[in-house]
Order: structure tokens, then sequence, then C-alpha cells
């Protein structure tokens, strides 16, 4: 019987980053290639400032490269117009951050209601998806509190709901634990993990948690521009 192999939800290829600063020209990425797929947790660890950021916002395609390419779901993305890449960006790709961003005044519910409906979804159907990903991610009992009536990893949690809600192929979560005690932290990722193991998700995490990076499929480093797989 034939075996389907995985397939590379995000292939970044040959990505090149510069910033230029006055005089000064800071190379953050040097043809930096790196793949992952269906399925598969990432973890990005590497010092401060070497462009962990600036690699997601590219995966991403929040920002543009100077150089090089970025296959979502196998499509090219570099020579898109900017509607087009939002477009693969809405469907495509879930963002977690270091602080929720939730909207204060709508309840987790909603919140996670909000990117569905703006997707086209109805109100029943956004609402219902809503309340399958809290409860999964244990926050049944919290559907109508609004963020600033939950805790911190609560609180992420629900964001790595609304990341997930469209079901997007590609997860891009930077330092998402970084704001939590480790306890909080250790729950928030294990959440992380089923959701990815439940999904076919591919995630990429920022992370300085070694710990918590340990207990991804991968580790990789930024070395010199360059994405360099940890073993
Ligand atoms: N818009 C910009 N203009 C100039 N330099 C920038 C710009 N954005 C980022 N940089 C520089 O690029 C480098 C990489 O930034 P980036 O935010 O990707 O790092 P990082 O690895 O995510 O860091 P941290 O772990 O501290 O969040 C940094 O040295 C930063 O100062």
């Amino acid at each position: 019987m034939p075996t389907t192999s995985p397939r590379a939800a995000l292939r970044l290829e040959g990505i090149e980053r510069r910033y230029v600063q006055g005089e000064g020209r800071l190379e953050i990425l040097r043809g930096a290639d790196f793949a992952v797929m269906e399925g598969q947790s990432v973890a990005l660890v590497a010092p401060s400032g070497t462009g962990k950021s600036t690699l997601l916002h590219i995966a991403g395609l929040l920002e543009h490269q100077d150089a090089g390419e970025v296959f979502i779901g196998g499509n090219a993305t570099a020579g898109l117009p900017d509607a087009e890449r939002t477009r693969i960006r809405r469907v495509d790709v879930g963002f977690v951050y270091q602080f929720h961003h939730l909207l204060p005044e709508f309840s987790a519910q909603e919140n996670v209601m909000l990117p569905q409906m703006i997707r086209g979804l109805s109100r029943r159907e956004a609402a219902t998806r809503a309340k399958e990903l809290l409860g999964y991610l244990g926050l049944a009992k919290r559907l109508e509190h609004r963020p600033g009536e939950l805790s911190g990893g609560e609180q992420q949690r629900v964001a790595i709901a609304r990341a997930v809600a469209n079901a997007p192929r590609v997860l891009l979560a930077d330092e998402p634990t970084g704001n939590l005690d480790p306890h909080t932290a250790d729950h928030v990722f294990h959440a992380l993990s089923q959701l990815v193991e439940a999904t076919g998700l591919a995630a990429v995490i920022a992370t300085h948690n070694l710990e918590l990076a340990s207990r991804m499929h991968r580790r990789v480093t930024l070395q010199e521009g360059q994405v360099v797989e940890l073993v």
C-alpha cells in the first residue's frame, strides 16, 4: 500500500532580511531555510535579538523578506499582491503572542468567535466552534468571562483558541508563555501540544524556556542568520 509522506505546511527557502539603520546594515537572516511538517511542533530557541520574531513575522506573511520564498501549504507567497497575502494569512496562519491581545469588552467565547465571523461564519456556527475549542482547552466554565476576569494562563489559552479558530495550517507563537509563571506556562504548553496532536497543525514556538522546548518534536536555533537544527 502506498504511504503518504508528511507534507510541509510551512517552508522557508533562502530567506534574507536586513535592516538599514543610518550608515549601518544589520543582516538578520542570511539565507535561512526551514520547513515544518503537518502535525509537527518546533521550538525556536535563540538568544535575544537574533531574529526569532523577524523569522516568525516573515513566515506568517506579516513582514516582507528581502530575498527568498515562503511556501504555505506548498504555495509560494513572495510575489503575491498584499491583498492575497492577507487572505492567506487569515486562512492559513494563526498567531499567539506573549501578551494575549484579547478584546477586553468581549467574553472569552466572543473573542474566539470574532475571527470566524470575519471569515463569514454565522454567529451560531462560530459560537459552537468557540465553545468546542474552549472546552478542549479546559475553559468550558469560562465562556462568559471577559479577559479581565481570567487568569494569565486562561487568557493565553483563549488566545490559542482564537488563533486556531479558523483551523489554520500553521500556528506561530512568539514567547507564548513568557509572561507566565512556570506552572501556568507548563499548562499552556501542554494545551498547545495537545492541539498540535489533535489537529495536524504545524506549530513554531519561539521560547526561552528550554524545559518546554524539550517537549516539542524538534528544536531549532538561529546562528549567523541561518536556521540550525538542535539535536
Ligand atoms: N524595524 C527594525 N529596524 C531596525 N532593526 C530592527 C527592526 N526590527 C528588528 N530589528 C533588529 O533586528 C534584530 C532581530 O530582532 P527580533 O525582534 O527578530 O529578535 P528576537 O530574536 O525575536 O529577540 P527577542 O528574543 O529579544 O524578542 C534585533 O537586533 C533588532 O534590533
